[in-house]
């Protein structure tokens, strides 16, 4: 055999695959986000997921959404650091600037003012099931303002499975 192997996975494939793998580690019982940050020479800079700060025990805060308890004090939302701030806050490298992002959830309007901040200049994401909240139409602003683009991550179809 002399060629090389032709079913290898794409960039995005590949990128998109480390922010899902890195999203499993969220003890988030709803939603796990995970997101893998990109140098424009196709490195990897940095990960994140969704979870609670360090120190923040994720057996004692709670995973609650707001609809299960009355009092925000006792749901994630004060807590939980989202996975694209994580990813940012975790990049030990120095500048961020020109990098590309890939998350499995459109990222809110706090995520967007620390990509935007940080100078990740593209997003790949993943669900968009939060479309249209206010949240959302307010990172899309933002972003749309700053020139960050983003376009919805497209599937190929064939499955990646991993085993070790
Ligand atoms: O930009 C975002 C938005 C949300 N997240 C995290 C924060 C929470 O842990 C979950 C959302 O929980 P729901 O129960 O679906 O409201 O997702 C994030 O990491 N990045
Ligand atoms: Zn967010």
């Amino acid at each position: 055999m002399t060629g090389k192997r032709e079913d290898y996975i794409t960039w995005d494939e590949y990128f998109m695959g480390v922010a899902v793998l890195s999203g499993k580690r969220s003890k988030d019982p709803s939603t796990q986000v995970g997101a893998c940050i990109v140098s424009q020479d196709n490195k990897i800079l940095s990960m994140g997921y969704n979870g609670f700060p360090l120190g923040c025990s994720d057996d004692e805060f709670p995973w609650g959404r707001e609809n299960e308890a009355e009092d925000p004090y006792n749901v994630k939302y004060f807590y939980s650091t989202h996975s694209e701030l994580n990813a940012i806050l975790n990049y030990r490298g120095g500048s961020l600037e020109g990098s590309k992002l890939y998350v499995t959830l459109f990222p809110c309007n706090e995520c967007a003012k620390a990509i935007i901040q940080s100078g990740i200049k593209t997003i790949v994401y993943g669900s968009d099931k939060y479309a249209g909240t206010p949240a959302v139409n307010a990172s899309k602003r933002m972003l749309n303002a700053a020139g960050v683009r983003y376009y919805q991550y497209q599937p190929s179809g064939r499955k990646i499975e991993i085993e070790v």
